[in-house]
């Protein structure tokens, strides 16, 4: 299973072809929170949360809605789904039917859905952690940038005037040209992994690590959110700083062990392509659309940055903020 979804779901022309899909769930969300009154409070934690939950479960079930490019069909033909579908046919099922029947519009229901027939399968935890972790990514971008509005206004400066020379709306062509875009991402990653901690692995064999011996069979955890705030590894590790991932070859493709918010290895994350398109897409999006304030005359530096618990991390209370369009000159 492993292998087909990083060998045929999770490919980066696999993802391209998600793109319409995508993009159109990407411009749905500006729609609607241009539809607030200029300068009318969003709950951008919860809206992140919905579409993400809707690009994963579009793209999974999009064949069902006639869309080329569902992971879902190679799900379906290793029956995994369907053996859980019939060996359970209870309310979870109907709810499955009354989505198909509706077109999939019940998107968060399917989730609900495979979450309710799963036995940990590796399918499910694709739709859990895919829906899950760009929006928690773009989330905490968010508030470090609200945090810190002078990286706020250099990333909002690059990003518009790539598209504006492009006249077009924000499209995923030009985001390897968007340096202190992709910066700004890798130190959202560095500071807030949406899961902190590994999925528990244990070693097939018995290896000595810097002097410690662990004896094939040991559970081990490994924790980038600590790796990510270590001072061995980083300057100034509580700051957010996107200016450091300017000059530095350091990415977070599981080469480089300072920086490790997919993992590293053969198990490490299949979703990264799809993950970091997500979070791409959504996030320079957002930037180039709207001006953000916050709300009721919060300071930057007052901003609660508390994170929640759980396997994957996002903020504590949710994000609200005011939206003001940004209109191209
Ligand atoms: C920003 C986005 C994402 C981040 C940061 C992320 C991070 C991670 C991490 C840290 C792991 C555990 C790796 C380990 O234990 O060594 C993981 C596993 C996994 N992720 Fe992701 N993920 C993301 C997006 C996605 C997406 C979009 C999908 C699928 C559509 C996905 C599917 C999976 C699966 C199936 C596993 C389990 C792999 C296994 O057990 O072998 N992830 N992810």
């Amino acid at each position: 299973m492993r292998k087909i979804l990083t060998m045929e779901l999770l490919t980066d022309k696999r993802v391209k072809s998600f793109r319409p899909i995508l993009e159109a769930e990407a411009s749905k969300l500006m729609n609607l929170i241009g539809s607030e009154p200029a300068g009318g409070v969003v709950n951008l934690s919860r809206l992140l949360v919905s579409v993400g939950n809707a690009m994963t479960s579009r793209t999974a079930f999009g064949k069902i809605r006639g869309l080329e490019g569902s992971f879902l069909p190679v799900i379906h033909r290793i029956r995994i789904i369907d053996e859980h579908v019939s060996r359970r046919r209870n309310r979870e099922t109907e709810h499955l039917d009354k989505a198909v029947a509706t077109g999939g519009e019940e998107e968060e229901d399917l989730v609900d859905v495979l979450l309710a027939c799963t036995d940990n399968h590796l399918e499910v935890k694709a739709v859990i952690l895919g829906g899950d972790t760009s929006p928690v990514t773009v989330e905490w971008a968010m508030s470090e940038l609200m945090k810190n509005p002078e990286k706020m206004n250099k990333v909002q400066r690059e990003v518009r005037e790539m598209f504006d020379k492009r006249g077009k709306v924000v499209d995923d062509a030009c985001f390897n040209e968007l340096h202190y875009l992709k910066s700004v991402v890798k130190e959202t990653f560095r500071l807030h992994p949406p899961v902190p901690l590994s999925i528990p692995r244990e070693g097939r064999e018995t290896v000595v690590i810097n002097g410690c011996q662990i004896p094939a069979k040991t559970r081990i955890i490994v924790n980038s959110w600590a790796i990510g705030r270590n001072s061995s590894h980083w300057t100034q590790p509580d700051q957010f700083i996107p200016e450091r991932f300017l000059n530095s070859s350091i990415d977070y493709k599981g080469n480089d062990f300072q920086l490790i918010p997919f993992g590293a290895g053969r198990r490490m994350c299949p979703g990264m392509n799809y993950g970091i398109f997500v979070v791409y897409l959504l996030l320079a999006n957002l930037l180039y659309h709207f001006d953000w304030k916050l709300p009721n005359q919060i300071k930057p530096q007052d901003l609660d940055m508390s994170e929640d618990s759980g396997g994957t991390v996002p903020r504590k209370n949710n994000l609200y903020l005011n939206s003001i369009p940004y209109h191209a000159p």
